[in-house]
């Protein structure tokens, strides 16, 4: 028997419509009563182990299902499944990625569509997950995301559409594997995560985005107020206007780490240009350039890095080698 440990933690996946038509959650879970055509061999143990919509998921609820996936292990499961909001799923599935250190299969998944609503996903969605964290491929592969009949690694995943079935992508480098109807096929090689199993999640970390016309007002409020580190979103490769540097210039004065990942949804993050406010300055000045994943995962990482207690040598390498 394969034992595959289900955590719910809310969101549409959980949810129904209301005769008013809004969205809401249920007490039971609706998944519960449907049927699921799974092979005679694996074995579901459900945990609801929260109800919640996924804009509600903290890092404090990421600690907590890490913790309970750390316990998996030794509880003889061959793989977890965590139903997730799909809203922050991309950013669970990468906090996971970065604190456990097991060789489970992790699964998470989600619906984009509510379980009364025509052409639910969630069932299907459920069932393709199950059926990958029961796989023997999908092991050692750290956290995987599956929607769509698509796998993703969590370093790269983005929830890339408000409403459609077909938003969970990694606009640079693509799906890792695919499902078949009855298997998943993975298509290319995971890159093995250093994993921090940390035991608190402390710190704040604001993310400030780059517009054209920025001046240093957000910088200059920041460096007055008592934070753990800033993630910048910025422009193209990884450039800020001039107006902003010498705000920014404080805030590393006083030692806050600061973090650039660009606001293109695609590409990575580089020291390319040399004029005022480029990437070449940036660098120069102490701006760890972070590549290719988002600014809520590199908020993350760093949440991370400084609750592992990484002095700054080691926290600019866990920041800028991805
Ligand atoms: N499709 C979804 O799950 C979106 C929902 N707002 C959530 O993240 O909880």
């Amino acid at each position: 028997m394969k034992r595959v440990l289900v955590l719910h933690t809310g969101g549409t996946i959980s949810m129904t419509q209301g005769d008013s038509g809004g969205v809401g959650l249920s007490d039971k879970h609706p998944l519960g009563d449907k049927f699921l055509p799974l092979p005679k061999n694996i074995e579901l143990v459900t945990e609801e182990i929260f109800n919640l919509p996924s804009p509600h998921i903290t890092p404090k609820e990421m600690l907590i299902l890490k913790e309970r996936i750390e316990q998996a292990e030794s509880q003889d499961f061959v793989g977890v499944v965590i139903t997730h909001g799909t809203d922050t799923l991309e950013e669970t599935a990468y906090f996971l990625e970065l604190t456990l250190k097991n060789h489970l299969a992790m699964v998470l998944t989600g619906a984009m569509r509510s379980s009364n609503e025509i052409g639910s996903d969630g069932l299907y969605n459920f069932r393709q997950a199950i059926i990958t964290a029961s796989h023997e491929s999908a092991r050692d592969k750290g956290v995987l995301v599956v929607m769509n009949d698509e796998i993703h690694e969590a370093r790269f995943v983005t929830k890339t559409h408000t409403t459609s079935v077909d938003t969970f992508r990694a606009p640079t480098f693509g799906p890792i594997g695919i499902l078949s109807k009855n298997k998943p096929i993975f298509l290319k090689d995971v890159k093995e995560e250093e994993a921090y199993s940390i035991r608190t999640v402390e710190g704040t970390i604001p993310i400030v985005k780059a517009y054209a016309g920025m001046d240093g007002t957000l910088f200059h409020l920041l460096s007055e107020t008592e934070i753990d580190g800033v993630i910048i979103e910025a422009l193209g490769a990884g450039n800020l206007p001039p107006e902003v540097l010498p705000s920014l210039e404080k805030l590393l004065e006083k030692g806050v780490p600061v973090a650039l990942v660009s606001r293109c949804s695609n590409g990575i993050a580089e020291d390319i240009y040399s004029y005022v406010g480029g990437g070449v300055e940036l660098k120069r000045m102490g701006v760890m350039f972070v590549r290719g994943i988002t600014g809520p995962k590199a908020r993350l990482r760093l949440l991370v890095g400084l609750n592992a207690k990484l002095n700054k040598e080691s926290l600019k390498h866990y920041m800028t080698e991805i």
